[in-house]
């Protein structure tokens, strides 16, 4: 389906489905997918056609919502049956990024509490949307905190994508980089291609390049060089997961930030609160790993022999002690974290 959508995935009411931007087969080609069925949102979301941890969590809610909108079931026990069922079908997609499981959870708990199955249907609509919507202006509280702690003039070291196509728009770590570069401040962008599946060439290019911001593309291992030639004012991503400990994001991200300390540079991570689970340390947290072919083959060609094993971590844990800031939609976050996790126990 060709067209156009205002949001990177968003609920069509008139067809109750869900639709997005198929992150596939960007920057080539924009498209927009249509799942009609929990199956058909579970494999956009393990392709990542929907990827990025708000934009998960705007998709189990999603995903719970139109479990519930089609179930032709009458009975409530089965119906909640059937509810839950579909719940799991969406947790066991992609186990690291918290926000997933928590976009499930809020609709679950809201068609939970209705009544009817009609009451039930119309609530998890109503709480999927909610949830969307949470997102944007989350996105924005973020962008606005991040905003105030870059330089009139810097030069910005990203990882991965944590813009609009990570979250329902605005993005979390390039939200920071729209709102600085709205508020005046002349920000350039330096993105990682963030290899195997280049979420940084193919996504974060194509949104700044698309929005007019300057970015420039280098090799997820040339950043410690362009931090150590003096040309990395700060560095900001997003994140999937933060435990008490650790801070989950794409892989590479610990690298990153070992570099950004050794050369004195600032290493920020936005995320809303959402992402946050302190019951958990890094220990705790199973990260996903994908499919060998994602780094053995480019296309038709054969990056790596059959006889050499790969492994495909998809994301990595970088110790807070290495993160100087924490920018999430309730303020700035600074060490020790402990005090602010405590605060947010509530706010989740
Ligand atoms: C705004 S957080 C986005 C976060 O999600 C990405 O992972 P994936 O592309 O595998 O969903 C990456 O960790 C980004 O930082």
């Amino acid at each position: 389906m060709k067209g156009e959508t205002t949001y990177t995935i968003a609920w069509d009411a008139e067809n109750n489905c869900i639709i997005y931007i198929d992150q596939t087969l960007l920057p080539g080609r924009y498209e927009v997918g249509r799942c009609r069925t929990v199956d058909e949102l579970a494999d956009a979301i393990r392709r990542l056609a929907i990827r990025g941890a708000p934009a998960l969590g705007i998709a189990g809610a999603m995903g719970v919502a139109l479990a519930a909108a089609r179930s032709g079931e009458r009975d409530p026990v089965r119906f909640r049956r059937d509810l839950h069922r579909a719940a799991e079908i969406l947790r066991s997609t992609r186990p690291t990024a918290v926000n997933l499981g928590w976009g499930i959870d809020r609709v679950l708990g809201a068609a939970d509490a209705a009544g009817s199955v009609e009451a039930a249907k119309e609530a998890a609509v109503r709480e999927a949307g909610a949830v969307a919507e949470e997102d944007e202006v989350t996105c924005r509280r973020i962008g606005a905190f991040g905003a105030e702690l870059l330089p009139e003039r810097c030069t910005v070291l990203t990882h991965c994508n944590a813009g609009a196509l990570a979250c329902r728009c605005w993005g979390t770590a390039l939200g920071v980089v729209r709102s600085a570069v709205e508020a005046g401040k002349d920000v350039r962008v330096i993105a990682c291609e963030t290899r195997p599946l280049n979420q940084g060439s193919r996504l974060t290019c194509w949104e700044l390049a698309r929005d007019g911001i300057d970015v420039t593309l280098i090799t997820d291992s040339a950043a410690a060089y362009l931090m150590r030639k003096g040309v990395i004012d700060a560095v900001i991503v997003g994140a999937d997961r933060i435990t008490r400990d650790a801070v989950f994001n794409k892989i590479g991200t610990y690298m990153h930030a070992i570099s950004a300390r050794h050369h004195g540079i600032p290493f920020y991570v936005a995320a809303p609160v959402s992402t946050f689970d302190p019951a958990r340390s890094e220990a705790d947290v199973v990260v996903e790993e994908r499919d060998r072919d994602e780094l053995a083959r480019c296309g038709d060609r054969v990056l790596a022999p059959d006889g050499a094993a790969v492994l495909n971590y998809a994301f990595d844990a970088t110790p807070l002690d290495l993160v100087d800031a924490i920018v999430t939609e309730v303020g700035v976050l600074r060490p020790p974290y402990t005090e602010s996790f405590r605060l947010m126990e509530g706010k989740r």
